[in-house]
């Protein structure tokens, strides 16, 4: 049995540069992976069937799953034919802008790469990743990077901030399509901030992050969801901090570098409301079972 962590990603900026000709939109985003995670088990199967269980209810366990989509597009590429069975245990909020699906079936990549021994490099795993979701190379790689094109061009940096993020998950369902849909082109820019903002991180200057922080899909997603604007400014006010969206939403999340503020503010925001997480910032995957 083969065991794999998939972390969530928070979005510290998120531009959108245009839309284009294929139905997606072309971005420019600094993400940084976080220390809420699924793990997965892989178990291989003498039948050479793809199968999966999950703990969590919100999602599909049949080929809509993006770790069923990950495990074929992995033996179409390899030619690899064992059968496996996926055991996800959900600990990240579904559809909340997180990319817990997206990490889940980078997971599978990585973990199916391990067991079958195929020895792909990480950068021909997210070239693969692409075919299932435009997160997922990023999700591949994991830390501080920047992802440009539809998401999928990612450029790593090394660094590790060191940095908080208090996450609340509103229990409000959004679509990412439908949220890059109510997108106008007043929302695009010529100017994205993720070398600004990557800049700031590795210069430490971590209080000056919370206020390059910056996502063109808010407008969007708050618009759509007024309940979700009205909670944004509770939390402001609780936290006496400015308050981020990440991706399409809805999850919430403010940014601190000290842990005890972090905590403070866990245990004031728990008051009104269930999902809340502290998370530190963390590096990307080791690449001990990837050629380099
Ligand atoms: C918004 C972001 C920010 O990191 O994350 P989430 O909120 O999903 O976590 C991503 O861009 C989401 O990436 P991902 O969830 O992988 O998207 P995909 O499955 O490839 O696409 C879902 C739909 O979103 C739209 N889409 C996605 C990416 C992109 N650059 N432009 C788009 O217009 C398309 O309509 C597409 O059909
Ligand atoms: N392994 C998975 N985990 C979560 N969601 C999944 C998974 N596989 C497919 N999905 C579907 O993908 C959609 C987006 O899920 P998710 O990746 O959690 O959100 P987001 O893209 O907002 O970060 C959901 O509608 C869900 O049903």
């Amino acid at each position: 049995m083969l065991f794999q962590r998939a972390y969530a990603k928070i979005n510290l900026t998120l531009d959108v540069l245009g839309r284009r000709g294929d139905g997606y939109h072309e971005v420019d985003m600094v993400m940084q992976t976080v220390d809420l995670s699924d793990v997965l088990w892989l178990e291989p199967r003498d039948d050479g069937e793809i199968t999966m269980d999950s703990t969590s209810s919100s999602v599909p366990v049949d080929e809509r799953n993006l770790c069923v989509q990950a495990a074929h597009a992995f033996r179409r590429r390899t030619g690899f034919r064992g059968g496996v069975h996926i055991q996800l245990d959900k600990h990240i909020p579904v559809a909340a802008g997180l990319a817990g699906g997206s990490s889940d079936a980078a997971a599978v990549l990585r973990g199916l790469n391990q067991m079958s021994g195929a020895g792909l490099t990480l950068d021909e795993l997210a070239e693969l990743g692409a075919e299932i979701g435009s997160d997922v190379p990023y999700c591949v790689y994991g830390g501080l990077a920047i992802a440009r094109g539809r998401g999928e061009r990612v450029t790593r940096y090394p660094h590790v901030p060191a940095m908080y993020a208090v996450l609340l998950h509103p229990r409000i369902f959004v679509s990412t399509a439908d949220v890059y849909k109510g997108l106008s082109p007043s929302d695009f820019t010529d100017a994205p901030r993720s070398e600004t903002m990557v800049q700031a991180l590795a210069e430490g200057q971590l209080e000056r992050v919370a206020e390059i922080v910056h996502n063109a899909l808010e407008r969007v997603t708050m618009s759509l969801y007024p309940e979700l604007k009205a909670l944004k400014e509770r939390v402001a006010s609780i936290a006496q901090r400015p308050v981020h969206m990440s991706g399409s939403g809805p999850t919430l999340y403010v940014l601190t570098p000290v842990q005890t503020h972090a905590q403070r503010l866990y245990n004031a925001l728990r008051g009104i409301m269930k999902d809340v997480y502290v998370c530190r910032f963390v590096g990307g995957y080791a690449e001990a079972h990837a050629r380099s």
